[in-house]
């Protein structure tokens, strides 16, 4: 499907939207939901991701595939290695293929799991047959994705030992780490998180319990991006959030008052006002605790003329697509200046937009998402752009209903 947003002549949107449940603590639930089954858990994401967790864990033998989904590859690895008489191929998209998953496998081979490589070492597909876990102690590096002690953390208050990690180099992603030790903590299971050491006690079952999944902030920031390339007056309220939220990516609340949107809260309703004009002209900023936000805040200073230079993007090159490469593929064709290293982008101000440019994204849904925003500023083609089924399927219509003018064509 390939969609063309159609510039709004007035800047200037007002509106309401109840966002789908994070994707990220939706898989984290379900696992533990599958290990405790007597938790109960409400506002769910209805993203591909979530979907391809809830059926992948139902599986006993046979093939698994989680398609693009990075957070069901890794948990369901710690899942189906860590559970007795399961025998698995868990696979994915071939970009799944590409993304490494040797650090969480040799965690795992470690603490006794029988997993071996289908294809190329190191990647997925992976054949598992599932095994009581007996070891509790393992190092693994923890500079390349958080997602892989995520998905030990996980498993550990199943296991008959608990689990010692010690987290080895620069450790990246901190509040996914954070979140899924919260969860755990909020079941009654006991963790503690000091220095490079994490250590969970072993829990046979915990009390019957809802769990409210709060809406998604990643998904949030295409709205803050939207209301940042408004004029001053604009207001968006999204539902459903929590003041202390688990999701490092509300982190946009502090970041976006630089681009003139404040924050405030009602009960479980956010609203987004656009205030002021940016307040910096050169936004610099590290996202090593955020990276998924690096696509739109780099879309949004585009937006703005104003340029950036974000850090902390060495996780970048591994995610649904090699984001650094396909931002600045993109960001070029609209007439940006763009360079990028390993881990970092940097944008120079640029106040001239290219008209009618049609977006690739990669199959990724954040490339989709990202580039939407710049409908206020221009007409754009957007290519593929059911990509956003990964973790908003209903990204589209909600733009719609803000007042964008988009079509399929
Ligand atoms: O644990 C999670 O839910 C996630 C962790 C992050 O990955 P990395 O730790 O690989 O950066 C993030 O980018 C991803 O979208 C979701
Ligand atoms: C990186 C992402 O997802 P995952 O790694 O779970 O595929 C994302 O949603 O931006």
């Amino acid at each position: 499907m390939k969609l063309k947003l159609n510039q709004l002549q007035d800047p200037f949107v007002n509106g309401s939207i109840r966002i789908t449940g994070s994707k990220s603590e939706t898989n984290r639930l379900l696992l533990l939901r599958a290990l405790f089954p007597n938790i109960q858990i409400e506002n769910l994401s209805n993203s591909d991701d979530g979907r391809v967790m809830q059926k992948g864990l139902l599986a006993i033998k046979g093939e698994v595939d989680i398609h693009h989904a990075g957070t069901a590859m890794r948990f369901l690895t710690g899942y189906f290695a860590s559970q007795e008489g399961k025998e698995v191929v868990l696979t994915g998209s071939s970009r799944m293929k590409e993304r490494p998953i040797q650090v969480l496998v040799d965690a795992l081979k470690e603490l006794g799991a029988e997993i071996e490589y289908v294809n190329k070492r190191g990647c997925p597909p992976l054949r598992i047959s599932g095994k009581k876990l007996i070891k509790n102690k393992v190092a693994l590096p923890a500079n390349v994705s958080s997602q892989y002690i995520s998905a030990l953390l996980l498993i550990a208050p199943s296991l008959e030992n608990g689990l010692e990690l010690e987290l080895v180099g620069k450790i990246t992603s901190v509040p996914y780490i954070k979140m899924t030790l919260s969860l755990l903590d909020e079941l009654g299971i006991s963790t503690s998180f000091e220095g490079n050491k994490i250590s969970v006690h072993p829990k046979k079952d915990v009390e019957t319990k809802t769990m409210v999944v709060e809406s998604d902030w990643s998904s949030a920031s295409y709205f803050y991006s939207i209301a940042a390339m408004c004029r001053v007056g604009s207001q968006i309220k999204l539902s459903a959030y929590k003041k202390n939220s688990l999701q490092g990516d509300s982190v946009l609340q502090e970041i976006y008052t630089q681009f003139g949107v404040e924050t405030s809260f009602s009960d479980t309703e956010v609203t987004l006002n656009k205030v002021s004009r940016h307040k910096t002209d050169f936004f610099e900023y590290d996202l090593s605790n955020a990276p998924d936000l690096a696509q739109t805040i780099s879309v949004t200073c585009l937006g703005l003329g104003i340029g950036c230079h974000l850090t902390g993007l060495h996780t970048l090159p591994i995610k649904e697509t090699d984001r650094l490469a396909a931002l600045q593929t993109e960001l070029t064709k609209l007439g940006a200046q763009v360079d990028i290293d390993a881990e970092s982008l940097t944008l120079r101000s640029t106040s001239v937009i290219n008209e009618g440019v049609p977006i690739d994204t990669y199959h990724d849904h954040r490339m989709a998402m990202a580039f939407a925003p710049l409908a206020l500023r221009t007409n754009l083609f957007v290519n593929d752009a059911g990509v956003v089924s990964k973790s908003y399927p209903d990204f589209w219509e909600d733009l719609k209903t803000i007042g964008l003018h988009i079509v399929e064509v």
